[in-house]
């Protein structure tokens, strides 16, 4: 006998916020959308100001370690930067916090904890998806902390004399390093399901180091309540 093919899930709320934050940024004069077939690519020319940028390189320098991976799946040479968290709470830390989540019109509750990113010349982090794989063992843990990411928001703080652009191979797209430049892509598709054409990779820094600041907002709350 043959099983009846499970029909695939609906996803009401995550069709809502890629409309609904893509409406959002078409209204905002400040963004662009990105010329890309296929995935929903905005970008902020000068979100963040020099002061902000220094004062959040200045955090990352000082705390820094190596950048950690979610699956285990992928070799020691995948994502050979450093990171390290943001507190939502520092001082200098939340009204950025609060003006990136502004700006997208989600609930500053929905994103993770901001994290920054530094790469020496050399470093990178190949090509990779932002939003979990379902059948991974490490799913079930990010069901119960908010579930799926949904829209990915990152901010170059410095410009990089060569190399480090961001790179999406499959939607033909890639970016370089611009101070205070926020780039905001949605993970998902239209309908709600992951897109696989957001698969992208942070290239080798060449010449310069690159800090970034990455959030990725999930479909509910990562906030304990
Ligand atoms: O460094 C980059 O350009 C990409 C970083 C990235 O993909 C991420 O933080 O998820
Ligand atoms: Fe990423």
């Amino acid at each position: 006998m043959f099983s009846r093919r499970k029909a695939p899930a609906t996803q009401p709320l995550r069709q809502r916020m890629g409309a609904e934050v893509a409406a959002r940024l078409d209204a905002n004069p400040a963004v662009t959308r990105a010329d890309v077939t296929g995935v929903q690519v905005y970008y902020h020319l000068d979100f963040l100001d020099a002061a902000q940028c220094d004062t959040l390189i200045a955090m990352i320098d000082a705390d820094r370690r190596p950048s950690s991976l979610l699956s285990d799946k992928a070799g020691a040479d995948f994502r050979t930067s450093e990171s390290c968290d943001l507190n939502r709470y520092a001082p200098d830390v939340q009204p950025i916090d609060e003006a990136i989540a502004a700006l997208l019109g989600l609930p500053a509750e929905n994103g993770e904890t901001l994290q920054g990113q530094r790469y020496a010349p050399g470093q990178h982090f190949r090509a990779h998806h932002d939003y979990f794989h379902e059948g991974e063992s490490y799913w079930q843990q990010m069901q119960a902390s908010g579930g799926q990411r949904t829209w990915t928001t990152m901010a170059y703080l410095n410009d990089v004399a060569e190399g480090g652009a961001t790179w999406f191979p499959q939607a033909g797209f890639k970016i370089a390093p611009r101070r205070g430049l926020l780039l905001a892509w949605n993970n998902m598709n239209p309908d709600g399901t992951p897109n696989e054409l957001t698969l992208h990779e942070g290239t080798d820094v060449v010449e310069g180091t690159k800090y970034i600041v990455t959030k990725w907002f999930r479909e509910r709350s990562w906030l304990k309540r």
